[in-house]
């Protein structure tokens, strides 16, 4: 299992420091959703210089106008993309063959997925996966538990969503276990998040 730290809400500046500090113990970095919104693609461009030797993930969330998007993201230094896998499919297959063009990956985020709308994603086995509690459903609707996922497992899984170090240990333990454990706040927001990302790291051993 890898640890993909998600830096959402912060400064650029901020996002830097605190991904120092977990460095060690995290695999990949994810450029969030809101830093890109804010600060745009300078915000995937900067992480890239600061962190030449990881993989960087652009959680740009694409829904439309995936070839644009998907050129901006890789073009800025990003090595993984991610859409939405409620697009269309013509969006989906246009996010991939970007993603191949540019020897770079994409992640499907299944957030609002239907079970026929996975069963068609499906087929592209060269995408990661992601399971996602989406922010507003833990603030909103307090749901935060992700152990009665099983993932299909020809595929490549992550999963995302107010992972604590409590809940990670629920998924060790379960007997299907992601690749990829996407976690924010429980980091960031940490007094501490080298010491917090060096726990998440020993108990995923
Ligand atoms: O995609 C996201 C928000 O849409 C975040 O990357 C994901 O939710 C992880 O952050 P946190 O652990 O704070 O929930």
């Amino acid at each position: 299992m890898e640890i993909q730290l998600a830096l959402d809400r912060l400064s650029i500046e901020e996002a830097i420091r605190i991904t120092r500090e977990a460095e060690k113990s995290i695999d990949l970095i994810e450029v969030g959703t809101s830093l890109i919104k804010e600060f745009g693609m300078e915000a995937v461009s900067k992480i890239r210089e600061a962190f030449p030797n990881k993989t960087i993930v652009g959680d740009i969330k694409t829904i439309d106008n995936a070839i644009y998007e998907f050129d901006l993201c890789f073009n800025a230094g990003g090595d993984i993309a991610t859409v939405m896998g409620v697009s269309s499919i013509h969006t989906i297959d246009a996010c991939l063959n970007t993603a191949a063009k540019h020897g770079k990956k994409a992640m499907i985020d299944l957030l609002n997925t239907t079970i026929e709308q996975r069963v068609s994603l499906f087929q592209y086995k060269e995408a990661i996966f992601c399971e996602h509690i989406s922010k507003d459903e833990q603030e909103m609707a307090g749901r935060n538990n992700m152990d009665k996922v099983s993932f299909v497992p020809s595929l490549e899984w992550a999963v995302a969503g107010g992972i604590t170090i409590d809940s990670i240990e629920n998924m060790i333990e379960s007997e299907s276990r992601p690749h990829i454990v996407i976690i924010g706040s429980a980091i960031t927001k940490a007094d501490h998040p080298g010491k917090i990302a060096a726990a998440f790291k020993e108990i995923i051993g």
